[in-house]
């Protein structure tokens, strides 16, 4: 018998590619199928951009499912997976299109997989609007590890805009289900790290630049700390020009925060260092577990996830209520977010919890 079809109000809330990511995702998980509409209403080029597309796409591999409605521009979809399998699989977004996200809607997938997936991912390893890849490496990994989330990533080629050309291979190994966590002790920061590239024509000065404005704004605020950020020239393994630079914070109770930015054309290389540094010390000052980003990201595997999690944060972000309310529309999951009260929250923190679905492998 034929699962009916859930219909997605893509234009909700943030209205961006996060609802899309995420219902394609959860879709495959379920095994049901699932019509998306109004994609990026929100958003001044609306419908599938490349890396919504070859996200798409690579679902539908991996399933062996049918998507239809899907090419640039479109404005609805609608995917029927079929079981997960493992395997290798490919997609290119041909552009910038980010690998960090084309990462974000398979992985979920690869967990509930029949066997091991490889997955090559092509598009940009570092672009405006998403993770950098070393933030999925150096934050996300380690973090959603502690759900039982277990993937190497090997980064073959670091792509920039507008060129993209970037290559990672990702390999994720199944699991049966996912645990809950529990992240509401933020601790001290005890480390502050990070790393400040170029590539391509671009000289080795912006890099500098870009690390001793972002160590200069830090200091201001953080002054007892040793703050390593290591100035880099990207060589034989990046394909085009791009500067950038990501910060991250650990605490003593394993929290890890990152501030991150891209250099652009016009704009002076210590700015974009000042850029980061402030995204990061917004992110450290108030008590909560998780960045602004990380937020969004986790709360897919809070869904998934077999009991109830806990995670403080800071300022609930609009992506943030937009998975909650995606989650919850897709799956049993319940959430609740509420402000912590607790004298550790003089700034302002939140908990959000989630009975997970439970969700558990049929294959394994
Ligand atoms: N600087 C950053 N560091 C880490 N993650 C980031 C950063 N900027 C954005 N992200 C993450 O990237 C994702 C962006 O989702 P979003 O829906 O806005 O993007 P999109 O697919 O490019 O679609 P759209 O173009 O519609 O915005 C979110 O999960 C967000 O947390």
């Amino acid at each position: 018998m034929a699962a009916t079809t859930f219909e997605m109000d893509g234009s909700v809330m943030e209205g961006g590619g996060q609802i899309l990511r995420l219902s394609a995702a959860l879709s495959c998980v379920h095994g049901s199928p699932i019509k998306i509409n109004k994609i990026r209403a929100g958003r001044s080029t609306p419908g599938l951009r490349p890396q919504h597309l070859s996200g798409l796409e690579l679902v539908r591999d991996m399933t062996d499912g049918n998507l239809e409605g899907a090419v640039v521009g479109s404005t609805e979809i609608t995917l029927t997976p079929g079981k997960i399998k493992g395997g290798s699989h490919v997609a290119d977004t041909q552009t910038a299109g980010s690998v960090a996200l084309l990462l974000q809607v398979s992985l979920p997938c690869a967990l509930f997989a029949g066997g091991p997936s490889e997955l090559c991912l092509k598009g940009g390893t570092n672009a405006e609007m998403a993770p950098q890849i070393d933030y999925t490496v150096k934050v996300f990994k380690p973090i959603v590890e502690k759900f039982g989330v277990y993937f190497d990533c090997d980064v073959k080629m670091r792509g920039y805009y507008p060129k993209g050309g970037g290559e990672v291979v990702v390999k994720v190994n199944p699991v049966k289900e996912l645990s809950p966590v529990n992240m509401t002790e933020r601790g001290n920061i005890t480390k502050i790290y990070g790393r400040a590239f170029v590539a391509g024509v671009l000289p080795f000065k912006l890099a500098k630049d870009m690390s001793t404005a972002a160590v200069r704004t830090i200091r201001k605020e953080i002054k007892d700390l040793y703050i390593n950020i290591q100035a880099l020239q990207e060589k034989d393994k990046a394909c085009g020009n791009g500067n950038g630079i990501i910060i991250i914070a650990e605490s003593s109770t394993g929290c890890i925060f990152a501030g991150s930015s891209l250099g652009k054309k016009g704009v002076y290389a210590d700015k974009v260092g000042v850029e980061a540094a402030e995204m990061l010390l917004r992110n450290i000052r108030h008590t909560g577990c998780v960045d602004e980003f990380l937020q969004d990201q986790l709360i897919i595997y809070m869904a998934l996830a077999k009991g109830t999690s806990r995670i403080r944060t800071g300022p609930v972000t609009l992506h943030t209520q937009t998975a909650i309310h995606v989650a919850e529309q897709l799956t049993t999951a319940k959430f609740s977010v509420t402000k912590a009260e607790d004298e550790s929250s003089s700034s302002e923190t939140y908990i959000i919890e989630c009975h997970g679905m439970g969700a558990s492998n049929p294959s394994l």
